[in-house]
């Protein structure tokens, strides 16, 4: 029988199986089949994912992230937050700011200190990516899709597209209480015009700088929280005129709050907390 040793952590309710490949191993061609059985409430520890903290040869770690289904993703913000947290009190890092290598690209994580324990984290999430082809979405030419018409199961919706290193789409809608979560979540997550599946999210406008968030996250369903969703609800909001940019925009997601800022510089910041669960031992 095989094993490895994981901390359960959450950011928001989002909640994933951290396991340190600095100490321990995990074959690749086991890690889809590993991330689906942790993950099982019923029969594993029950996640939404799992998340590998691994050596890197570009910044200071190196996360990977599998969502519930075992599809690899290639960011996760709430994962970010979480595995800074984790380098820096298992000392991988050394100072309060380091860099993360994702599949996306590097970021810069800074920690926030309460008694010599990490208990928020900024991570600057980087450019998001807006052109059809990042996302990617199919049908759409130019430089964005913003406030486009696009039918999904029989219903109209006016939807925006964002890249934070994965795929979002963000749907505006009048009262969250009453968002289509698990009715269209799935089925625009799966629509073949997203050749990669699509994070899915509705987001209720509260006034200039605050906004009501759910999601139906490609690969895990709903989750509590999703920090790339976050961020991308922020950009949206900014590009069709709700939000303003340079300006800290709180995000109620289901699990909790998060500060976002999409930067005069393009970069988008990100800043919550990241919480310890328990620790344990897997046997596979
Ligand atoms: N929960 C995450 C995103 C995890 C990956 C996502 N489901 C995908 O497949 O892109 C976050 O906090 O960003």
């Amino acid at each position: 029988m095989k094993k490895f040793a994981f901390t359960k952590m959450h950011a928001l309710g989002n909640n994933y199986i951290y396991v340190n490949l600095f100490e321990e191993h995990i074959a690749e061609e086991d890690l889809a089949s590993v991330a689906i059985k942790v993950s099982n409430v019923y029969t594993g520890i029950g996640s939404d994912g799992m998340i590998l903290i691994c050596p890197s040869t570009k910044g200071n770690v190196k996360m990977r992230v599998f969502n519930n289904d075992g599809s690899e993703a290639k960011n996760c913000g709430n994962g970010l937050r979480c595995v800074a947290k984790y380098a820096y009190e298992h000392n991988l890092v050394e100072t309060e700011e380091f860099t993360i290598e994702t599949l996306s690209g590097l970021v810069h994580a800074t920690v926030h200190l309460q008694d010599k324990k990490v208990n928020e984290v900024t991570i600057d999430m980087g450019k998001p990516k807006l052109k059809p082809a990042e996302v990617p979405m199919l049908g759409f030419e130019g430089n964005s899709i913003v406030s486009e018409k696009m039918e999904f199961g029989g219903e109209e919706l006016i939807g925006t597209a964002v890249s934070m290193g994965n795929p979002h789409v963000v749907f505006y809608v009048e009262n969250i209480e009453k968002a289509p979560l698990h009715t269209l979540g799935p089925v625009v997550e799966k629509d073949p015009r997203f050749p990669e599946g699509v994070n899915v999210e509705f987001v209720e406008i509260m006034n200039e700088s605050e906004m009501h968030f759910r999601v139906w996250e490609r690969g895990s369903g709903v989750t509590q929280a999703c920090g790339t969703g976050a961020c991308a609800a922020v950009v949206s909001s900014v590009l069709n005129n709700l939000t303003q940019k340079n300006t800290p925009t709180i995000v109620h997601l289901a699990g909790g709050d998060l500060t976002i800022t999409w930067k005069e510089n393009n970069h988008v910041l990100m800043k919550g907390p990241a919480v310890v669960i328990c620790d344990g031992v897997y046997y596979y």
